[in-house]
């Protein structure tokens, strides 16, 4: 290898600097392509790392500071590897949330980088270094057209972000955030309203990630109302439920005559959400063929009616959700990467229910005060044994699921108090209906007698049962005893 393309953000004190720059020096490049440029997968190493592999002189970052975290992501265009994106910092190790906001830069940087070639901007053939600030300082927008002065704003955006991400220091903030609308302050939600502040004032696209039930369309609707867009209408089309054959025309629209049936010209989703928000909901199963399209709306930012003669600009915000394993899809090639790409620009989890269960109650007394103005009962709250009951559920359908109980509880209350939930799926249990239950000394007895089965029933040495039961051959040998088990029981 004669050079290497490195983009690197760097965390200094004052702020962040940001530069991409060519490195065919060999002395540098040697060690370099020793180093990083063989990492076609994302990177993680710490100071530490790079120490014990080669030594205290490892520091690759071009600035005086040493760093004590270290990202490596390959710039990757239609499979060829431009160069590598890296990110050096001081205060954390990237979590997964990091990471992706990490290889959205690199995507976008990689796709400058191809554009730039293209255009003859950037020559990666080039002997001599080329440094230019593309991302703080845009030297070359003297040449840009169009195309990478937007790649150019897509990256500043995130390269804001990812710093205010780097700055934020969770264990620092003391304040427990709330949001108007949306209930429940565990920590698991501190961090959805965390990042709910951090997008509020951008135009960044969401991808909102959660279990059916979680709140990811509540989520969508405060994003929205959070946003300059609140003014304008948030168009939510919901990807599952529009049979495959009028989806595109759903989203884009059709002229008059363009089909059989379009006795009307339509106007699609998307040009109703102009100057607004359109929200793709199950986006997981749009089919592949509108994926290409979606893509095209994304990139090109116009639309075309089906049947349509000309292109219509639109300015619309996308936030779109799914309960389904987006990269998975990828994987199985269900879904296009570059459109994942696209959309994930800013990843929402939400989480389970089951994992917030201080969230329980306050949600509950929240669908409880709703339903019961709403069917103008007066109802106090719940007793601690109905508390317990929903605490030891599992919620499988989430909020909807505790939500749609609720609702059921306030038609069936007998009084004031809720006493008892009914659990879907689990009737009331009377010891009289349980199985029955071993006693201790039954379930020591089959555990022993389990384990010496699969010893063939030796008891000590390398493959015997006390090693696997972790005590002493003589303990084993006089439990056997007292439980009445012998060989006859083994074989
Ligand atoms: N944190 C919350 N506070 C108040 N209500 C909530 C909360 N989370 C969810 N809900 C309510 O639960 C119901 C389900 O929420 P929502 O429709 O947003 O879930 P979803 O994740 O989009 O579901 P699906 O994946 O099935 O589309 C809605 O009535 C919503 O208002």
């Amino acid at each position: 290898m004669d050079h290497i393309t490195r983009a690197y953000l760097t965390e200094i004190l004052s702020g962040q600097i940001s530069c991409v720059e060519t490195i065919s020096d060999p002395v540098s490049l040697s060690l370099i392509t020793k180093e990083i440029s063989g990492f076609d997968f994302p990177v993680l190493k710490s100071r530490q790392d790079w120490i014990a592999d080669f030594g205290e002189n490892h520091c690759l970052t071009n600035h005086p500071t040493e760093y004590h975290f270290h990202c490596y992501i390959p710039l990757e265009n239609n499979g060829r590897i431009l160069g590598t994106f890296e990110l050096h910092n001081h205060n954390h190790e990237l979590n997964a949330e990091g990471l992706t906001f990490c290889c959205n830069i690199a995507d976008f940087i990689a796709g400058l980088l191809a554009v730039m070639e293209e255009r003859n901007v950037y020559e990666p053939n080039l002997a001599t270094p080329i440094k230019s600030e593309i991302i703080n300082e845009p030297k070359i927008s003297a040449f840009a057209d169009e195309k990478i002065k937007q790649l150019e704003q897509e990256i500043e955006k995130l390269r804001v972000q990812l710093a205010e991400y780097l700055i934020f220091k969770p264990e620092e903030s003391s304040e427990i955030l709330t949001h108007p609308e949306i209930v429940g302050s565990s920590p698991e939600m501190q961090e959805v309203y965390r990042l709910l502040n951090l997008i509020s004032s951008t135009e960044t696209t969401v991808l909102i990630l959660g279990e059916t039930g979680t709140g990811k369309e509540l989520i969508a609707k405060a994003v929205h109302d959070g946003s300059t867009r609140s003014q304008k209408t948030m168009v939510k089309v919901n990807c599952a439920a529009i049979p495959p054959n009028l989806i595109e025309s759903e989203l884009f629209g059709h002229e008059k005559g363009s089909f059989t049936g379009a006795t009307e010209r339509r106007i699609g989703k998307f040009e109703q959400a102009h100057k607004g928000t359109i929200f793709l909901d199950e986006i997981g199963e749009l089919p592949i063929d509108l994926q290409v399209r979606l893509l095209r709306v994304l990139q090109e930012k116009e639309i075309e009616r089906i049947g349509g003669k000309t292109t219509i600009p639109t300015d619309v915000r996308i936030i779109s959700a799914t309960n389904r394993n987006l990269l998975e899809e990828v994987e199985a090639g269900r879904f296009r990467r570059d459109l994942f790409y696209r959309l994930n620009v800013f990843p929402l989890s939400l989480p389970p229910l089951r994992n917030r269960k201080s969230d329980i109650a306050v949600l509950a007394t929240f669908f409880l005060e709703k339903f019961a103005r709403k069917s103008k009962r007066t109802l106090e709250g719940f007793s601690k044994k109905a508390l317990s009951q929903m605490m030891a559920y599992s919620w499988p359908g989430n909020v909807r699921e505790l939500e749609h109980l609720i609702e059921r509880q306030v038609v069936m209350a007998q009084g004031p108090v809720i006493r008892n939930v009914e659990i879907p799926g689990s009737p009331e249990k009377s010891l009289s209906t349980l199985a029955p239950v071993k006693t201790i000394f039954e379930n020591e007895r089959d555990h022993i007698f389990a384990v010496l089965a699969l010893c063939n029933g030796k008891i000590s040495g390398q493959n015997g049962a006390a090693k696997l039961l972790g005590v002493p051959a003589t303990t084993l040998n006089s439990k056997i005893k007292r439980l009445g088990l012998s060989k006859k029981h083994i074989f």
